[in-house]
């Protein structure tokens, strides 16, 4: 049976949509390979099923390009919800989230950050505001878990690191047992600018939960207030959060356009 999908994108960091409410072929770590493959399958950062669920509006599995499932995924969360056009809530592995249409995309809850090492999570004990390990000139990372897990380092600019080299070796360091997403920051004036080397698919153009794991990490160490904006290469996020309260996304997400599987 032909699989129709959809190609969506937050900020360039992009998608194929797969509606498997009705029924369609099991997806698994090969065939998710193969589609988000960009020279021979479809091509995308994250392959996206909808599933229907048991607690929520919808079920949204994540499977990365690499063929790893993985918890959340911000950016592609607004496109679900855009693809929807109505607000809903969304089941995730990380948690359930809640969205809603917001100008040229959508806003989204998050859920509440976690910060204890076993939740990042990490291999062994330690202050996971200021932890004591250090990659060359990336040290002393805030880690949070937003739903997935990120080390988030503040810098002097963050345009000058070179994410492309050290971003695997922190994703991959046994410090990690389910990997991490690596975020490098800056401040602008008030803002964040932002890059991310993500688990399971390199540099993407933005990365929505790392936005929210690198604004939480920002606020809890006094660096901006919130709102925050967070400029990324693809463009800019904005989040929202104090301790008490869930952080909230909201940004634009894009349809690209539709069409149907060939496997
Ligand atoms: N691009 C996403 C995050 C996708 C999952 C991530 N690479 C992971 O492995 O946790 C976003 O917008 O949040």
């Amino acid at each position: 049976m032909a699989q129709r999908f959809h190609k969506m994108h937050g900020l360039g960091n992009d998608f194929v949509i797969i509606d498997a409410r009705h029924g369609g072929a099991p997806m698994e770590a090969a065939r998710a390979r193969a589609i988000a493959d960009r020279r021979t399958g479809v091509g995308c950062d994250q392959l996206i099923v909808l599933e229907p669920s048991d607690v929520a509006d919808v079920r949204m599995r994540i499977w990365n390009a690499d063929g790893t499932e993985v918890e959340s995924c911000g950016n592609a969360t607004r496109c679900v919800v855009l693809l929807e056009g109505r607000g809903l809530t969304i089941e995730t592995l990380g948690g359930v989230l809640t969205g809603r249409l917001d100008g040229d995309g959508a806003s989204i809850d998050m859920g509440h950050p976690r910060f204890g090492w076993e939740d990042i999570p990490l291999a062994y004990a330690m202050d996971t505001a200021a932890m004591p390990v250090g990659w060359e000139d990336l040290q002393a990372p805030f880690a949070v878990n937003v739903g997935n897990p990120h080390v988030v380092f503040f810098v002097e600019d963050a345009d000058a690191v070179d994410l492309a080299r050290l971003g695997p070796q922190i994703e991959t360091d046994p410090l990690f047992p389910e990997r991490v997403n690596v975020n490098v920051a800056s401040r602008e004036g008030g803002a964040l600018r932002l890059r991310v080397w993500e688990r399971g698919a390199g540099l993407t153009q933005a990365c929505g939960t790392g936005a929210c794991a690198t604004a939480v990490a920002a606020i809890r160490k006094g660096l901006v207030q919130s709102p925050v904006e967070v400029r990324l290469p693809g463009g800019a996020l904005t989040i929202d959060w104090a301790p008490d309260r869930p952080i909230h996304m909201s940004g634009p997400a894009v349809h690209v356009f539709s069409g149907e599987l060939v496997e």
